[in-house]
């Protein structure tokens, strides 16, 4: 059947708890909740291959490493291979001391003594007992009323009891019961509460135990679920509220929030639900479960993280995440994942990079100077905290800008390109996105940023390359002295330079106040490329007996107006071990991209390779 225009016909509105003393809305969060990973229980039953036991095994390993401290495990009594997990974690000492498994059951006899059977030698154990409540399973699953269904409640939470007791005395096993009134966020919130009380009553009721008394490791769990995620999140935090200041003896209870993601909020739902009284999560790591899955505990937890909460779990390797998860149950991790996705810290556009690589800049200085705060536009939590590195922060494609091209030059090149060179080298990218269409990796830029200015290699050279130059001093009546020993309004130096021109090896000579100007005379008068320098700028790459020097430099000609920026100049970048040489190849490098095709003038100086090669 197609939508229908008026979907009223078809589907009522949630009809909220007419509840108006909530104090949620104010409240912040404080600390983290107690974690229940429920990847291998609630995660393993939606999957349409279920894990295999050595599956399971690498997943619960790993949800230990990640710093879980209850797991729930299995359904026993589904099947033989569920049940005999349990029984293989515990025989096989996998299990730390410190760690509760959770088992689930139906409130069903037959499958309550199975479940404790597969429990048989667990030294910590949750019986996890559910069943529906909600108006629509009494009717249409169970066909019970409300007191029945109180009593189906009841009576197996007095079994619980009994076979908990009956095998701890046998067995040693500290046990836990939790109880689910399932559809928890469809049922009448009173009823739901009036559910629990009787539970809580067979529980605690119990002859001669102890259990019960208010320590926290024997508190019962009530676990309110969002079965079906029904209503927008903050209804369902006021049910947790209601739930949370209505039933009694609150401190013997810890409440569970059970979020499914049916509406796309269980985050949202499991948050606010926190803010309204509840003490503990039950969730999957990366989101997986029945339908649209259980709410996404790495979300939640590093949504506590990014607000300087502790969130007690450590997802600092979030590849291995990743792994374990996608190859356990073979679902792949959307790009877009909250803080797991391939994409989730890569920015294409370009405004967005350049606000990042600003960011840097200024975080740098900020750390430099002993603030350690992560502040950075568009990006919520440093990538490097969950294991990425900062290569995927900034990817370039058509929506690029110069921020973002100039930021992967300096990442991957250590090359700090000046503002207006920026600016042309963006344009030469744009062209080449445009022109195939696609992202550009950082091997596509290199690469054309060395075509474009001639660096990096003998593949690169432009039809003029630098070979090797000698700088002399001379004071202007023509005297020579050795280099370093003058300075002064009168100090000249004469550069001579040994270029490969067009592959014929050529000689030119100049003379200047200094090295450029020298050696833009020597092409000017030795090869007729007449230019004058309109920007130069240099830094430092590197330190120690590594560093080198990186030059850029922007020629015109010279009848062109120096100081009329939009006038597109041509830009070059020199790299060398002296500061010297980096300017010299800048200025070749720019000369290169203003010559073009056109023909350049005869040999001035020497021509004869083997002349040379006498003199030197
Ligand atoms: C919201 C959740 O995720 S709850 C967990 C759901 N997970 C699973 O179901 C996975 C494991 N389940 C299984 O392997 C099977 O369903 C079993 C072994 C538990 C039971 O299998 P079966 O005995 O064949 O029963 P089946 O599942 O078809 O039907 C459920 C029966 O249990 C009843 N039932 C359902 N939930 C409960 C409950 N929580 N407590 C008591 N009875 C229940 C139903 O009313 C139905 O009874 P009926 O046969 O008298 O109509
Ligand atoms: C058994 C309960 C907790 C459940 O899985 C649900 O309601 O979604």
């Amino acid at each position: 059947m197609p939508m229908l225009a008026d979907p009223s016909q078809r589907y009522r509105p949630f009809k909220p708890l007419p509840f108006t003393d909530r104090t949620w809305p104010n409240k912040q969060h404080q600390k983290a909740p107690i974690w229940l990973s429920t990847d291998l229980r609630d995660g393993n039953q939606s999957l349409a291959n279920p894990m295999t036991n050595s599956q399971k095994l690498r997943f619960f390993s790993h949800l230990i490493k990640l710093g879980f401290k209850e797991i729930e495990v299995s359904y026993p009594a589904a099947s033989e291979s569920d049940f005999n997990f349990v029984q293989d974690l515990i025989n096989n000492g996998d299990i730390p001391d410190d760690v509760w498994i959770q088992v689930l059951t139906p409130a069903r006899s037959d499958l309550i003594r199975k479940t404790f059977e597969s429990l048989k030698g667990a030294k910590n154990a949750i019986v996890h007992m559910y069943n529906a409540t909600s108006c629509l399973f009494r009717e249409v699953v169970f066909n019970a009323d409300q007191e029945e269904t109180i009593r189906l409640a009841t009576t197996h939470t007095q079994l619980v009891r009994e076979l908990a007791e009956e095998y701890s005395s046998k067995y040693g096993t500290n046990f836990r019961f939790e109880y689910s009134p399932e559809t928890f966020s469809q049922t009448e919130p009173a009823y739901a509460v009036q559910v629990c009380e009787a539970v809580k009553k067979a529980w605690l009721s119990g002859s001669g135990s102890t259990w019960g008394d208010g320590r926290k490791e024997e508190r019962i769990i009530f676990n309110l679920p969002a079965t079906v995620e029904v209503s927008t999140p903050n209804c369902f935090a006021d049910q947790v509220e209601y739930f949370s200041t209505h039933i009694s003896e609150r401190e013997k209870v810890i409440i569970s929030l059970h979020t499914h993601n049916d509406r796309g909020c269980a985050v949202a739902a499991s948050e606010l639900g926190i803010l309204a009284g509840a003490d503990r999560i039950e969730g999957t790591v990366l989101g997986n479960g029945e339908r649209t899955g259980n709410v996404d505990l790495v979300t939640l937890a590093l949504n506590l993280y990014s607000q300087g909460i502790p969130p007690h779990l450590d997802f600092s390797d979030m590849f291995s995440v990743i792994d374990t998860v996608t190859e356990c149950t073979g679902l792949p991790v959307h790009p877009r994942h909250p803080y797991a996705g391939e994409l989730v810290f890569t920015a294409f556009s370009g405004s967005h990079q350049d606000a990042i690589k600003k960011g840097f800049e200024a975080l740098q200085k900020r750390q430099a100077a002993g603030d350690v705060h992560w502040e950075l536009p568009y990006l919520p939590i440093d990538p490097a905290d969950v294991g990425c590195t900062y290569e995927a922060v900034i990817r370039v494609n058509s929506q690029s800008g110069k921020g973002g091209i100039a930021y992967i030059v300096k990442q991957a090149q250590s090359l700090d390109l000046p503002r207006r060179m920026q600016i042309a080298f963006y344009k030469v990218v744009q062209s080449i996105s445009e022109a195939t269409g696609r992202e550009l990796s950082v091997q596509d830029i290199t690469d054309a940023l060395r075509r474009e200015y001639h660096v990096g290699g003998a593949q690169f050279d432009g039809r003029i390359v630098l070979r090797s130059y000698n700088l002399t001093d001379s004071i202007t009546d023509g005297t020579a002295t050795p280099a370093d020993t003058e300075s002064g309004p009168d100090r000249q130096r004469t550069l001579t330079a040994k270029l490969l021109v067009d592959g014929v090896v050529r000689h030119i000579s100049g003379t200047g106040n200094g090295p450029l100007s020298a050696f833009l005379n020597a092409l000017k008068f030795g090869l007729g490329i007449d230019l004058a320098i309109r920007e130069y700028s240099e830094h430092a790459i590197g330190g120690g007996s590594d560093v080198k020097a990186a030059s850029y430099v922007e020629v015109i000609p010279p009848n062109a107006d120096s100081k009329d920026k939009t006038q597109g100049g041509f830009w070059g970048i020199g790299v060398d071990p002296d500061i010297t040489g980096s300017g010299l190849r800048a200025v070749l490098s720019a000369a290169n991209n203003s010559i073009g095709k056109s023909e350049l003038k005869g040999a001035a100086f020497e021509d004869d390779e083997k002349k040379l090669n006498r003199m030197q």
